[in-house]
């Protein structure tokens, strides 16, 4: 199909408006600003290496990770476009320790919509060309409109999001999400910033061939996990699977989405609980997983029905073809069993 004759981003929002229950035209206007965002956050990415924005700001984030220029850019760049355009009345972000409320005019307050955001995802990627991405989270507010916004509007079961999604600044740009009616993506053509809709309601393959996992960590990883990476590389069946981790977890998603695959980011003896965040990395991706028919799991529970404690709590997190996952946690509750 030609060009010309693909639906673009900005038709599909709209055509897509009344598949939505609370259908006011509010949302397709936040998805929207999530979208202009998206093509200068582009911009930005592409020149990396000669626009000074490589290499670290010297500011720490509440994780305690070193927090990069682009980090902060794309950071300010998305709280500039929700909070300007009245769209939102909170937005959390990986690189702010707690939470913002937005206070424009007195018509952002009735805002019903909060966004959780990973403004640069895949951070140690940055410097060396490896594509990185974006991830957001949507979700209507619990506390009364025309109210300041509240922390337990943010602290919502993954069950609750009304939207999600993920951009890929990679060979070429795209972005994926879902209001809860399937899983779509849009390729963008940089020439004129238009999104083509590219991908039509994306489908994880019930299994694969592919497993990311950072293997540097074998050592620091529970039993579980350290079996199903054994049956993984066994000469049976459909095995040995290859190996495949590009240290970006959009990047790794996209790719095991399309292709069939599991991505793990377990536990380890030095962190506990993993190293992704629920709120903005693990509910929005379980989210997609699910609309696009894969699981999504901490191992042993439902990613998308943990009731979230903290704004950057962090989460075991194994993610895509539902086969795959179920073998996984197999796995996992076979080495409990035997402890
Ligand atoms: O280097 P590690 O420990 O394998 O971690 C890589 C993972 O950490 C992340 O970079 C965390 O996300 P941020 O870059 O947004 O902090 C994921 O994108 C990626 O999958
Ligand atoms: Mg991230
Ligand atoms: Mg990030």
């Amino acid at each position: 199909m030609s060009q010309q004759a693909l639906q673009t981003l900005g038709e599909f929002i709209i055509e897509k408006q009344d598949d939505f229950k609370y259908s006011t035209g509010e949302l397709s206007r936040l998805i929207s600003s999530i979208r202009i965002a998206t093509k200068i956050v582009n911009r930005e990415v592409n020149k990396a290496g000669i626009a000074d924005i490589i290499g670290k700001v010297g500011t720490e984030n509440i994780q305690g990770e070193e927090q990069q220029k682009l980090d902060v850019l794309a950071n300010d760049i998305f709280i500039a476009a929700l909070s300007q355009r009245e769209v939102v009345c909170g937005i959390a972000s990986e690189e702010n320790d707690d939470f913002i409320e937005v206070k424009c005019t007195e018509n952002a307050h009735l805002s019903k919509y909060v966004v959780l955001i990973d403004p640069l995802d895949g951070s140690s990627n940055i410097d060396v060309n490896v594509s990185v991405g974006t991830i957001f989270s949507i979700y209507r507010r619990v506390s009364d409109p025309g109210s300041p916004v509240e922390l337990r509007d943010f602290l919502q079961k993954g069950v609750n999001q009304v939207a999600a999604g993920y951009v890929v600044y990679g060979s070429s740009t795209m972005i994926v999400y879902t209001t809860g009616n399937g899983v779509n993506g849009f390729t963008l053509d940089p020439s004129i910033g238009t999104y083509y809709l590219s991908h039509k309601d994306i489908k994880f393959p019930t299994s694969g061939k592919i497993y990311s996992i950072n293997e540097g960590n074998y050592a620091k990883f529970p039993q579980g996990v350290k079996d199903y990476i054994k049956y993984c590389q066994e000469e049976e069946d459909d095995r040995p699977y290859t190996s495949r981790y590009i240290g970006s977890l959009v990047s790794d998603f996209h790719r095991n989405m399309l292709k069939g695959g599991i991505y793990i980011y377990p536990s380890t003896s030095q962190s506990p609980k993993g190293k992704l965040r629920l709120l903005y990395e693990a509910n929005p991706m379980a989210f997609l997983t699910e609309q696009a028919g894969g699981k999504c799991s901490d191992g042993f529970k439902r990613i998308m029905e943990i009731e979230p404690t903290e704004l950057h709590q962090r989460i075991p997190f194994f993610c895509g073809s539902a086969a795959m996952v179920t073998k996984a946690e197999e796995f996992m509750a076979k080495a409990v069993d035997k402890n």
